[in-house]
């Protein structure tokens, strides 16, 4: 094997638990997710070089244990790599690690199984674009349309979308694509703030909030509902005072009600013009989306959904089935890039506005990547799409995201923005960070080593 091979063969996959107490001030909590303590399986895949790629996926709080695990229980299919090797047959290598026969019982391409890919298979690209010294939306830009479709594994999407069908969008999507750079590069891409409405904070805060984020420009604000019809209503009313009905307003109920419980409540909240409901009810019941989209759509209010839909496979039914309006990808959720490109793919085909999701450790960081490419080089267009903004996490990574007058600003540098600062590593990997010892000491979360 040449010097230069064996420099980037993997020497190593480590994976951290790294949580922050967010349920302390009830930052990120829905009528679900009460108490969420934002947290990511951090996994780092290091070279003979030494160079490294960070991935992660986002988690809650004591999940995260198991995600750690099933990354290590599938990290030996990572080690002894020359990466290059993975990058120059990408879809393969993805297969390798959903496909694996005995860790593929427990998933398949869903659940733990499918957020260890994620993070695994966004470390590696993080390392690819480190390698060739480009932040990852310039390197999928980059790619060409036949190189970018040999990452995706076409399996059971064809009946939607053919691989021709894709190199033909991809085509397409390369006319005016310099140009595009430019406005991307000067004034980045639209943002909205969920940072106004978590649900367990008080009205105060709300009003404080909603102003703050409109005197920095946001015009696009999102409100968790679904606990409380009478709070709803009046948490609604509140955000309307201050931002007016010129600006837009979306209502998410992460997933509490029944399908008809889903259309009878939103009928209540029509009246505040709400863009759309997001995860009205489960998030893998397709018809049910559909149910909820079609008896909405004369009151106005479309059905957004994606940020729990488990793979491309169930994407691909949600669009087929018209059940939803706007498609929320998450950058750690269904199998890390690869897959998600499938899902772009799809969403163009079947001419469905995608407007990722991005409340969790990392993934604003993330998904500005996977929305410029698109702007970039898929849809070619902004219009009528926005990428979720929550403004939690960001000072713990080496490159955060950059938001300019609601617009992320294009990462520049090398990567995936996904590498944390070896400090909050330091403090916030649990259980023995600085950080939790100091509060286990404190009475404020119970010690698990106890
Ligand atoms: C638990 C998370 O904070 C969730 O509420 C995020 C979410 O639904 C969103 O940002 O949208
Ligand atoms: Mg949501």
């Amino acid at each position: 094997m040449a010097t230069t091979e064996l420099n980037l063969k993997v020497v190593a996959v480590e994976v951290k638990d790294v949580r922050f107490p967010t349920s302390l001030q009830a930052d990120g909590s829905d009528a679900m997710h009460t108490d969420p303590d934002y947290s990511c399986a951090y996994v780092t895949v290091k070279l003979a070089n030494g160079l490294e790629g960070n991935g992660l996926t986002f988690t809650n709080g004591r999940g995260t244990e198991v995600v750690v695990q099933a990354v290590k229980s599938m990290s030996y299919l990572v080690l002894g790599q020359i990466v290059t090797d993975i990058y120059k047959d990408f879809a393969t290598f993805w297969r390798s690690l959903t496909s694996e026969s005995q860790m593929r019982w427990i998933g398949p391409e869903k659940g733990v199984t499918h957020l260890a890919t994620a993070a695994i298979i966004n470390a590696l690209w993080d390392l690819w674009g480190k390698l060739l010294k480009k932040p990852v939306w310039r390197l999928l830009a980059d790619l060409e349309p036949e190189v970018l479709l040999s990452v995706i594994d076409f399996r059971y999407v064809t009946n939607c979308v053919t691989k021709a069908e894709a190199l033909e969008l991809l085509r397409q999507g390369q006319k005016g694509k310099e140009d595009r750079i430019k406005v991307l590069l000067e004034k980045g891409y639209p943002c909205y703030t969920t940072q106004a409405g978590w649900l367990g904070y008080p009205d105060e805060k709300i009003r404080e909030l909603a102003q703050k984020y409109l005197d920095q420009g946001y015009t696009v604000f999102k409100v968790k509902v679904g606990k409380n019809l009478q709070d709803d209503i009046k948490r609604c009313e509140l955000l309307r005072s201050i931002i007016g009905y010129d600006r837009t307003l979306m209502v998410d109920a992460n997933q509490v009600w029944e399908v008809q419980e889903a259309i009878d409540w939103m009928k209540h909240l029509a009246k505040f013009k709400p863009l759309w409901i997001e995860e009205p009810t489960s998030p893998d019941d397709v018809l049910g989306h559909a149910e909820i989209a079609k008896a909405l759509k004369p009151y106005g209010i479309a059905v957004a959904t994606g940020e729990m839909c488990c793979n491309r496979v169930l994407f691909k039914q949600f669009l087929q089935a018209q059940a939803l309006e706007y498609c929320q990808i998450d950058s750690a959720r269904i199998g890390g890039i690869n897959e998600i490109l499938s899902v772009y793919l799809m969403a163009k085909k079947m001419g469905v506005k995608v407007c990722p999701h991005a409340g969790g450790v990392g993934l604003c960081e993330m998904v500005q990547h996977l929305q410029m490419w698109d702007f970039v080089a898929l849809s070619g267009t902004s219009e009528g799409r926005v990428v979720e903004f929550v403004d939690q996490q960001h000072e713990h990574f080496v490159d955060p995201c950059v938001i300019k007058n609601a617009h992320y600003m294009a990462p520049t540098s090398s990567g995936y923005s996904t590498t944390m600062k070896p400090e909050s590593l330091a403090a916030y990997v649990y259980p023995n960070g600085t950080e939790w010892e100091s509060m286990f000491a404190k009475g404020l979360f119970h010690d698990p080593r106890k």
